[in-house]
Order: C-alpha cells, then sequence, then structure tokens
C-alpha cells in the first residue's frame, strides 16, 4: 500500500546551471514535479527553456547541481535500468551496427527476467513497428530509413521493455501528419496500460492526449 503513495516521478527543488565563458545558463532554477503511473504530462516551453536539460536530470543522464530526482520514492542512484525508465532522446541514439528490428528487441534481451523466448521477442517487436507504420523496414539498419522514421524505430525500442517511467522528447517533431496519430497512440497506450510518460514538445497535438500540461519559464513549472 505504501509504494502506491509515491509518485513514480518526484524532481525535488532541481537546480541546474551550465558554465560557460560567455556567461553561464541558469537553465533550471528549484523546478518541482510529480508524475503518477499511468499519467501522460506534456511539457511546453520555448526553444532554450531546458525541456531536453530537465529530461536529462530525469533519466539520470546529466546530475542536478542540487535537488534530488525520486523514482517510486527513492533517490536515484546513477542511471536507472532501461525498463525503471526508457528515453526517446532527441538525438534518437540507435545502434547503427543492428538492425531495426535488433534495436527494438534490445530491452527485451537485456530483460532476462521477462524469460521471453525468440519467438515473443520477434513478434513483440513485430507489433510495435507494425503499429508506428513501419513493420516493413525491420530489417533495415538505422541508416537506411529516414530520419522520421528513425525516431519511430526509437520510440518503439524505448517501449518495448514496457517502461515504468518513459521520457520522450519531441516525438512527433520529424514526422508528416500521417505518421503522427499512430506515435500519439502509442504514447497514450503506454500511459492507460500503467507507465508514468513526461514528453516534451511543441506540438499541439501531443498536448491534446496529455493528461495534464505543464509549461517550463524561468526554470520552474507551471501549469497551463
Ligand atoms: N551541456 C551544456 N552545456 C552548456 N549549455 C547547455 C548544455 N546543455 C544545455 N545547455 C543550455 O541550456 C539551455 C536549455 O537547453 P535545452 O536543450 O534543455 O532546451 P530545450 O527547451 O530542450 O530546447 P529545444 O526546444 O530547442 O530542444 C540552452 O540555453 C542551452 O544552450
Amino acid at each position: 500500500m505504501t509504494e502506491l503513495a509515491h509518485p513514480a516521478v518526484h524532481a525535488v527543488n532541481l537546480h541546474r546551471r551550465f558554465p560557460h565563458p560567455s556567461g553561464a545558463v541558469s537553465v533550471l532554477r528549484g523546478l518541482e514535479l510529480r508524475v503518477s503511473r499511468g499519467e501522460l504530462v506534456t511539457v511546453s516551453g520555448r526553444s532554450g527553456s531546458g525541456k531536453s536539460s530537465l529530461l536529462a536530470l530525469l533519466c539520470g543522464f546529466d546530475s542536478p547541481d542540487s535537488g534530488t530526482v525520486l523514482l517510486d520514492g527513492e533517490p536515484m542512484n546513477g542511471a536507472p535500468s532501461w525498463h525503471t525508465c526508457a528515453v526517446l532522446p532527441q538525438a534518437l541514439g540507435l545502434a547503427t551496427e543492428l538492425t531495426v528490428a535488433e534495436n527494438v528487441a534490445l530491452p527485451l534481451r537485456l530483460r532476462p527476467d521477462l524469460r521471453l523466448g525468440a519467438p515473443a521477442i520477434a513478434a513483440r517487436v513485430r507489433e510495435l513497428l507494425t503499429g508506428l507504420g513501419i513493420g516493413e523496414l525491420a530489417e533495415r539498419y538505422p541508416l537506411e530509413v529516414s530520419f522520421g522514421q528513425q525516431q519511430r524505430v526509437a520510440l518503439a525500442r524505448a517501449v518495448s521493455g514496457r517502461p515504468a517511467v518513459l521520457l520522450v522528447d519531441e516525438p512527433t517533431a520529424h514526422l508528416d501528419a500521417g505518421s503522427t496519430p499512430a506515435v500519439l497512440r502509442m504514447l497514450r497506450g503506454c500511459a492507460d496500460e500503467g507507465a508514468a510518460l513526461i514528453v516534451a514538445t511543441h506540438d499541439d497535438a501531443v498536448h491534446r492526449i496529455a493528461d495534464r500540461r505543464v509549461a517550463l519559464r524561468d526554470g520552474v513549472l507551471t501549469d497551463t
């Protein structure tokens, strides 16, 4: 019972400042955020307001100057496992030496606890790629598909292991209007299955599927 009292993600008084010879940038200034299981929160904010910097702190890629990130009530200790917290970063980070299907399968192969055999992994990969409209690209390599297609591959990889927390940076930035609904369906579906989602976006279509919208301004979040 007590564990349900904790939000899946709780950012407490986060401060992050980047030193630079031409003047330090104080990006986060006491930022607070709580996101529950099953909740999809979108973060808006002008370019350079600190959305990606926030996501980097929440997944442990970066550390705050002060403040804490709690996952399920526990202070983050280094980068959490991929099935605890998965990320779709702007830079995607696909493994270019692996095929599209192998990239998406990776989080599943890293989870022996799931005891998934090769056929079950292949079925999950197929389901995700087909759901995103890129099933025919399974055997290609990331550099043989467009950037918008790579972005959907990276989304499929992020969700394949059913992470408890999913952090997503600009998921529709490189998509045409026809490809966007499938991405929105997948994001919403993850939240409906119980994941906590934080999605940085400039896209109103993404904001429309949110349970809650916040804006990052002057280093803090406000409800919109
Ligand atoms: N490693 C770093 N070193 C120095 N400055 C940084 C670093 N990372 C980010 N910044 C600065 O922090 C600020 C916030 O950047 P960030 O990428 O988080 O913004 P954003 O809101 O995600 O922007 P966009 O919408 O364009 O992606 C910017 O002024 C950026 O130049």
